[in-house]
């Protein structure tokens, strides 16, 4: 039976058996999956079942025990990635003791990118008001925004997002997920983390995870529709009950007519990558 990282064609991330150790603890226990180019991928997954894990692996700074990670059509970690993958981690990534358009003017220079970006990415995230401040006096939304700002320059084309709305309110969350969606329209692909499920219907397709392991890649109406539930929390909670993950590509989806249940574990690569990390 197909996985979803078998119908990989074309995907911006292609992780095959992936098994990862921190510690005395096996983290990630043979996960295999794919991301679709252009597309808000939301990982989600309680506290500890792996996500962040999983992408320290994918931007390439995690130590891995096996597996194949393919991003961008390279190995992860490849240094060719570095200008286009860029990773935001829960813990903002900016000097205090910089304004925001100093912090911004110095990252845009390690990266070697347009200085016409400073202004670009202060104007997408809407940070124009406090580009001035120092980042030490801004509220942690506003932090938060500044670390996403920095992620945005030199245009990447993957962006890995862990937990980037926690502790925003409500109306902060909604303005962040329409600036992502924008971001898929212009043809950036959004890795995003959280364990807020009621953020996963702002996603074109969702990945549940549970102690290190996939219990869904699906759509969010593929794994409503599996599950027979009408929320993602109810549905994770069905599928940890069946000990059945849904593992769903969209072509797979599309043959069942959006209703058949397939029931699917992990099938071997098809097809080798050039090189294994
Ligand atoms: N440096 C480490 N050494 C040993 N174990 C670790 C280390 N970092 C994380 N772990 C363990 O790996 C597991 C997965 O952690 P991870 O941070 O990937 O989960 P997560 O889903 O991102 O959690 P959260 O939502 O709380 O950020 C947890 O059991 C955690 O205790």
């Amino acid at each position: 039976m197909m996985n979803n990282a078998d119908a990989s064609g074309g995907a911006a991330v292609v992780v095959r058996g992936l098994h990862v150790r921190r510690g005395r603890n096996e983290v990630l226990d043979g996960l295999s999956l794919a991301v679709p180019r252009g597309r808000i991928v939301g990982l989600l997954g309680p506290s500890g079942s792996g996500k962040t894990t999983l992408m320290r692996a994918i931007v390439g700074v995690q130590v891995i025990r096996s597996g194949e990670i393919e991003v961008l059509g390279l190995p992860a970690g490849s240094t060719a990635l570095r200008t286009r993958v860029a990773y935001v981690t829960q813990q903002p990534s900016v000097y205090d003791d910089l304004t925001v358009r100093q912090n911004l003017r110095y990252f845009r220079r390690v990266l070697g990118a347009p200085a016409s970006d400073v202004e670009r990415v202060i104007g997408r995230t809407e940070l124009g008001p406090v580009a001035e401040r120092l980042v030490g006096t801004l509220s942690g939304g506003q932090r938060g925004r500044v670390s996403l700002a920095a992620a945005l320059l030199g245009s990447p084309e993957l962006l890995v997002l862990d937990e980037p709305t926690v502790g925003l309110d409500p109306v902060l969350r909604v303005e962040l997920w329409a600036l992502f969606r924008a971001l898929a329209d212009d043809g950036v692909t959004l890795l995003v983390s959280s364990h807020v499920m009621d953020e996963a219907k702002r996603c074109d397709r969702l990945l549940l995870m549970r102690d290190g392991e996939l219990l869904a890649d699906d759509t969010v109406d593929g794994v409503l529709e599996v599950t027979g539930t009408d929320d993602v929390e109810a549905a994770f909670l069905r599928l940890i009950e069946r000990g059945e993950p849904d593992l769903r590509s969209p072509a797979e989806a599309a043959d069942a007519g959006g209703h058949g249940r397939h029931a699917a574990s992990p099938a071997p690569a098809e097809r080798a990558p050039e090189e294994s990390r």
